[in-house]
C-alpha cells in the first residue's frame, strides 16, 4: 500500500524549492498536491502551511532568532521546519503538543536526532507565548512602519513604499497589507468576440465587479472550463483587464503597439478592440518563451525584439501600451514569497529599464498619439517617478476617464488623478498603475 502523503512534508518540500531555486509557490504547490494526491483537509493544511508561513516569514525568523543560540549556524532546511512549526503555533489553531510533535518528527527525518532536539527545545519555548507577546518582543519602539511590517509579514522597505503611495495614511496601509494576505480568487477574462461572460458564468464563475469582460472563479481549476482550455478566455486579474481596455480607448485605426506583450493577456483584449476599429496590433516581447504564449489572432503580429531597439519606424504608430517589467509588488496576494525575494536594488534597476521602455514607446507613437504606461506595482519609483522623467515630452491625460469609459461599473476611489492606481483593499484587484500620455 502507498503511504499517505504527509501535508507537512509536502509543505517543507515546497518551502525548500522556493528558497533554493526561486520556485513560485502558487505554481509548485498545486502541482505537488496533484502528484502526491492528498485531498480535502490534508490539501487545505498543506496550502495553509505554505502560504501562511511564506507570508509571515520575516516575523517568524525574527522570533526564531531570539530563541536560537547561533541563528547563523542553523541549517536552512531545519530553519524551514522551524518556520512551519512557528506558523502552526502562532498563526494557526493547531494544538501546541501536536505542532511540536509533528515538527520534531519532520526534523528527525530531515536532520536526525540533533535537529529533532533543537526543534523540540526552540518550539517549546515559542509555544509558551502567543503572537501578540512575541510581536511586542521583536518590534522596535517608535517605528510604526516596521511594526506594521512585522504584524502583517511585509519587509519594512515595502511598507514604506506603500505608505508613500498612500500619502502616509497608515490605516490605509494596514488595510492593504491585510488584503495582501487574503488569498485572491482566480479572475477570468472573456475575450470579446470569442467568449462571453455568460459562458463563464454558466461554467460556475460569478460576474466580475468592474470590467465588462471579467468573471471570478472562487473554486476549481480554470483549466476545467472549455473556453479557457480553448484560449477563448484567459486567467487575468480584473485590474489588468481594466488597464487593457482603457489603453484602447479612444484609439483610431492604424497600428497599435503592445511593447511588453508576453504572455499576452492584455494583447488579447487589445486585439478585440482593434478588430472593432479596423486597427492592427504589433505585439513585442524580448523573451521568446513569453512571446510564444501570446494568443494567436489574425489582427496581431507577434515579434521577439528588445522594445528599446525598435524594429519599427519611429513616430508612426497610433497607440502604444507599455506594460513594463516591474517588481510585481502589486500582486502580493497571488505570490506570497515575492515580498521576501525582492530587494530595494531591484527597484532601481527596473526603474532604469522602465524609463527606457517608456521613452521608446514615446518615440514610436505619432505626434498626438497616445501611450498607456502600466505597471503591476504601486511603488512610486515605478509609477509617478517614471512618468515624471518624460514630462517635457507629453501631455498627461486623465486616465480615470479612459478607464471609466469602458468599465461595467465605475470603480470608486480612483484617487485625485490624473493617474489611476487600483488597490487590492479598495477594488479587490492587483495594485495596477495606469497613466495615459499624449505625445506632444
Ligand atoms: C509585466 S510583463 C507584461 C505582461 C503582459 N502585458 C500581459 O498582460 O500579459 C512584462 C514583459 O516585458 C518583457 N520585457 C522585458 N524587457 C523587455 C524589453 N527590453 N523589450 C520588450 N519586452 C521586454 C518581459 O519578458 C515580460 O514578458
Amino acid at each position: 500500500m502507498m503511504a499517505t502523503p504527509n501535508p507537512r512534508q509536502i509543505a517543507l518540500d515546497v518551502l525548500g524549492a522556493v528558497r533554493r531555486r526561486d520556485a513560485y509557490a502558487n505554481l509548485l504547490l498545486p502541482a505537488r498536491l496533484d502528484a502526491a494526491g492528498p485531498a480535502g483537509r490534508d490539501a487545505a493544511l498543506a496550502t495553509e502551511l505554505v502560504y501562511g508561513t511564506l507570508r509571515l516569514l520575516g516575523t517568524y525568523d525574527a522570533v526564531l532568532d531570539r530563541c536560537l543560540p547561533r541563528p547563523d549556524r542553523l541549517h536552512p532546511r531545519v530553519r524551514d521546519v522551524l518556520r512551519l512549526g512557528v506558523h502552526q503555533l502562532l498563526g494557526m489553531r493547531v494544538d501546541p503538543h501536536a505542532a511540536v510533535y509533528e515538527s520534531v518528527e519532520l526534523a528527525r527525518r530531515t536532520g536526525g536526532a540533533v535537529a529533532a532536539r533543537l526543534v523540540n527545545a526552540v518550539l517549546r519555548r515559542i509555544a509558551d507565548r502567543d503572537l501578540e507577546s512575541w510581536l511586542a518582543e521583536v518590534t522596535p519602539a517608535d517605528d510604526p512602519v516596521a511594526a506594521l511590517g512585522l504584524r502583517y509579514g511585509h519587509p519594512r522597505w515595502i511598507v514604506a513604499a506603500f505608505a508613500d503611495a498612500l500619502r502616509g495614511d497608515l490605516a490605509d496601509v494596514r488595510a492593504l497589507l491585510q488584503a495582501n494576505n487574503t488569498p485572491a480568487p482566480v479572475h477570468l477574462a472573456a475575450r470579446p468576440g470569442r467568449c462571453t461572460v455568460d459562458e463563464l458564468l454558466a461554467a460556475g464563475a460569478r460576474p466580475g465587479r468592474w470590467a465588462p469582460t471579467a468573471a471570478i472563479l472562487d473554486a476549481g481549476a480554470p483549466g476545467r472550463i472549455a473556453a479557457v482550455r480553448e484560449g477563448r478566455a484567459g486567467v487575468q486579474d480584473e485590474g489588468s483587464q481594466l488597464v487593457a481596455l482603457a489603453a484602447a480607448a479612444p484609439a483610431g485605426a492604424g497600428w497599435w503597439l503592445d511593447l511588453c506583450a508576453g504572455p499576452g493577456g492584455k494583447t488579447a483584449l487589445l486585439a478585440a478592440e482593434a478588430d472593432r476599429r479596423g486597427a492592427r496590433v504589433l505585439a513585442v516581447d524580448l523573451r521568446p518563451h513569453r512571446a510564444r504564449l501570446i494568443p494567436r489572432d489574425p489582427r496581431v503580429t507577434v515579434i521577439v525584439a528588445d522594445g528599446r531597439r525598435p524594429a519599427w519606424r519611429s513616430g508612426r504608430v497610433d497607440r502604444v501600451l507599455v506594460d513594463v517589467p516591474c517588481t510585481g509588488l502589486g500582486a502580493l496576494r497571488r505570490r506570497p514569497e515575492l515580498r521576501w525575494r525582492r530587494r530595494p536594488d531591484d527597484v532601481r534597476s527596473l526603474q532604469r529599464l522602465q524609463i527606457e521602455l517608456l521613452t521608446a514607446a514615446l518615440d514610436a507613437v505619432r505626434p498626438g498619439g497616445l501611450v498607456g504606461y502600466a505597471t503591476c506595482s504601486p511603488h512610486p519609483a515605478e509609477t509617478i517617478d517614471v512618468v515624471h522623467q518624460v514630462a517635457d515630452r507629453v501631455e498627461v491625460l486623465d486616465a480615470r476617464e479612459a478607464m471609466v469609459a469602458h468599465a461595467r461599473a465605475v470603480p470608486p476611489d480612483l484617487g485625485p488623478g490624473p493617474f489611476v492606481q487600483l488597490w487590492p483593499h479598495r477594488h479587490e484587484t492587483d495594485a495596477m498603475f495606469f497613466a495615459l500620455l499624449r505625445r506632444r
